[in-house]
């Protein structure tokens, strides 16, 4: 089973290091300093615990020395996606199975859905359906990632917490390719159970990043403190609130409730979001697929947003002022 990990910073490098080390056929595709690194030194993750590994990595900028793939984990940031579709196709044969593990909305959400809104695009991830055309949408596994992991230097990963890789297909299937996958990051140390209600998962996720990602960014608090300080944590409840009522009309069943979600979220502690980090750092920042993308699915829905327009309006303007949103 080849398997090439599509931009592996800091999960793809987490999860690039960890099939490795089990003796998958896995190559990467990396850029930079952080390809440079790796290609001399090999990539290095340090785990949870401390403990440090190197791997020697089979890696390039160019899809086109890795060869026709028979799984393309993509980890790339949600905004990074659409401009290389054309530039993954060395890595495309007829039976190449594309996962999807960018956080946010997945282009893909209302693929095999069923109901009304079945094949509905969706502008704020998939731009002129850049993915929707050039992948095909019948060739990817849905997946959500919950380790958190970081790039600390180049050609090293620091994983910080969690294992799970959950996967779906769109229309809820257990099919050969998802369980075979599912095999393979098992025997890599990693937990990646099937599930047949995959969008149940990204909302429960998205539900967090929606809310405390662009409130960090805006305020530059931990996750400790904005869901505990009164005024944000009612932010936070009413962009949940708001994002509850549009994924139940989309048939989403929360096994949770909000404030449940939003302890959760206090409990994870001094945690800088990824998007304050993108922010800090002068990174592009995911606001579309977290936050735009929750407005973009209110309208197909007709449920009004007023809350995460309001965040998403100063998110947004204050991206663009660092110079990191268009
Ligand atoms: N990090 C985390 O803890 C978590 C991340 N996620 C999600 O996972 C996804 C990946 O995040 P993360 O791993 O943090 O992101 P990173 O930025 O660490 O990794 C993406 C990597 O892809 C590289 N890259 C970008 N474009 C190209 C290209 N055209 N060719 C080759 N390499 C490219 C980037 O290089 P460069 O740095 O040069 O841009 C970077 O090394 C995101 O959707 C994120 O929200 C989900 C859960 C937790
Ligand atoms: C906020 C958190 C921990 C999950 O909600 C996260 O995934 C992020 O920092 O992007």
């Amino acid at each position: 089973m080849k398997i090439c990990v599509f931009g592996a910073g800091a999960i793809g490098g987490y999860m690039g290091v960890k099939l490795a080390q089990a003796g998958a056929d896995v190559s990467l595709v990396a850029r930079g300093p952080h390809l440079a690194a790796m290609k001399s030194n090999g990539l290095k993750l340090i785990e949870e615990g401390g403990e440090e590994t190197v791997v020697s990595v089979t890696a390039s900028d160019n899809p086109a020395d890795l060869g026709v793939q028979d799984y393309i984990i993509v980890t790339l940031k949600a905004h990074s996606v659409p401009p290389i579709v054309d530039k993954m196709a060395p890595l495309i044969g007829p039976n190449t199975t594309i996962v999807s593990g960018v956080n946010g909305v997945p282009w893909w959400y209302f693929h095999k859905i069923g109901g009304a809104h079945e094949g509905t695009r969706l502008e704020s991830v998939d731009p002129g359906n850049a993915q929707w055309d050039g992948f095909g949408p019948d060739r990817v596994l849905g997946c959500v990632v919950y380790p958190a992991a970081e790039v600390i230097a180049p050609g090293v990963v620091k994983h910080i917490e969690g294992n799970r890789f959950s996967l779906g297909e769109p229309d809820g299937s257990k099919s050969e390719r998802a369980t075979a996958l599912s095999q393979a990051l098992s025997s890599a140390g990693l937990k990646a159970p099937v599930r047949p209600r995959l969008r149940d998962e990204i909302w429960v996720k998205l539900w967090g990043n929606l809310s405390f990602n662009p409130i960090s960014a805006l305020t530059h608090a931990t996750l400790d403190v904005l869901c505990t300080d009164p005024g944000t944590r009612a932010v936070a409840r009413g962009m949940m609130l708001e994002a509850q009522e549009i994924a139940e009309a989309l048939g989403v069943k929360f096994p949770i409730d909000v404030e449940r979600r939003i302890d959760g979220g206090a409990a994870v502690g001094a945690h800088r979001t990824s998007m304050l980090q993108d922010l800090d750092q002068g990174r592009p920042m995911e606001i579309d697929a977290l936050v735009g993308s929750v407005q973009e699915l209110g309208r197909v829905v007709n449920v009004p947003t007023p809350t995460i327009d309001t965040v998403l309006a100063l998110v947004q303007l204050r991206a663009r002022t660092a110079g990191l949103y268009a």
